[in-house]
């Protein structure tokens, strides 16, 4: 009897927790409400540290945190989140590490392809952004599916990037681009060339992994650190950078609603760097 009850409170505490964050929502949505929010997941270690946690536990509690942070996104209305979830550097780390994450990874893809709750919930379509052929096979087979299985949705969109830095990204374009061009002088070679036969920036932006996704409004770092990581420095010069002091697995809705706040006091200053030629 008690033990229903309980559930019973539960529920309705958790209802009403819901409510409450759907009415701070709707007042937030009077300003301009960011179109893609990108996130650095920093501090998942230090986490586990802090709490005496076994290996691996930091990037569990990590995912939970962004398994809410994702949902607090796509209700607010955010359209697009990105996330730094393992660079192309994090495979320096020790072995056991680095097949620790791989596995957290392989366990939730598989998870999501299962029960597709989130994903189904608010219609996610999920890329997986980066130099895939560098995963773990099982885990580069798992993104594979879930991009096919999720490549009709198109309310939200959800961006891993994994097996990624920057400079990767921008060296892979380059390189396609001037492939294409290649191709095209050697299609063309009894015409004349046009003397503007250059690769424009255009060519190169049409070659990049992010290219499915505007510039993000916002780039949230945790843990207090200040520095981009070779994450998306070509699409973040014009985007209100947040770092709250807070490890990731401690984030939470009150940060996301004071980047917000810091976004929408910017927004006059920042839609006009991006409309300046
Ligand atoms: C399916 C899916 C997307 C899973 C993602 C899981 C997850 C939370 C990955 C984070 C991985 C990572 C290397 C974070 C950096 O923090 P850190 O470990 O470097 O922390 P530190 O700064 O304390 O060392």
């Amino acid at each position: 009897m008690d033990g229903k009850r309980d559930t019973i409170l539960f529920k309705l505490f958790g209802s009403s927790v819901s409510y409450m964050r759907r009415c701070l929502f709707s007042v937030l949505s009077v300003g301009p409400v960011p179109n893609h929010l990108a996130f650095i997941l920093d501090g998942n270690r230090r986490y586990a540290k802090k709490w005496n946690l076994g290996e691996g536990m930091g990037y569990r509690a990590g995912f939970l945190s962004l398994m809410s942070l994702i949902k607090y996104c796509y209700e607010l209305g955010v359209k697009y989140v990105s996330i730094y979830a393992f660079s192309i550097d994090n495979f320096r780390r020790r072995p056991e590490e680095v097949q620790c994450v791989m596995d957290l990874m392989l366990e939730k893809i598989e998870g999501l392809l299962r029960e597709q709750t989130l994903v189904n919930q608010y219609g996610v379509r999920v890329y997986f952004i980066g130099n895939l052929k560098l995963l773990h096979e099982p885990v580069r087979l798992a993104a594979e599916k879930a991009m096919k299985a999720t490549s009709n949705n198109n309310n939200s969109i959800l961006l891993i990037c994994v097996a990624y830095t920057s400079t990767d990204e921008i060296a892979h374009a380059a390189q396609e681009s001037c492939e294409d061009k290649w191709a095209l002088i050697r299609s063309s070679v009894n015409e004349e060339n046009d003397a503007n036969d250059v690769i424009k920036l255009s060519d190169i932006e049409s070659h990049m992994y992010m290219r499915v996704a505007p510039d993000p409004d916002i780039l949230v770092r945790t843990s207090g650190e200040t520095r981009l990581s070779n994450f998306l420095l070509w699409q973040t010069s014009n985007s209100l950078l947040f770092s709250p002091k807070a490890l990731w697995p401690e984030i939470g809705l009150r940060h996301l609603v004071w980047a917000v706040l810091n976004f929408q006091r910017a927004h006059p200053y920042l839609e006009r760097r991006r409309k300046q030629p």
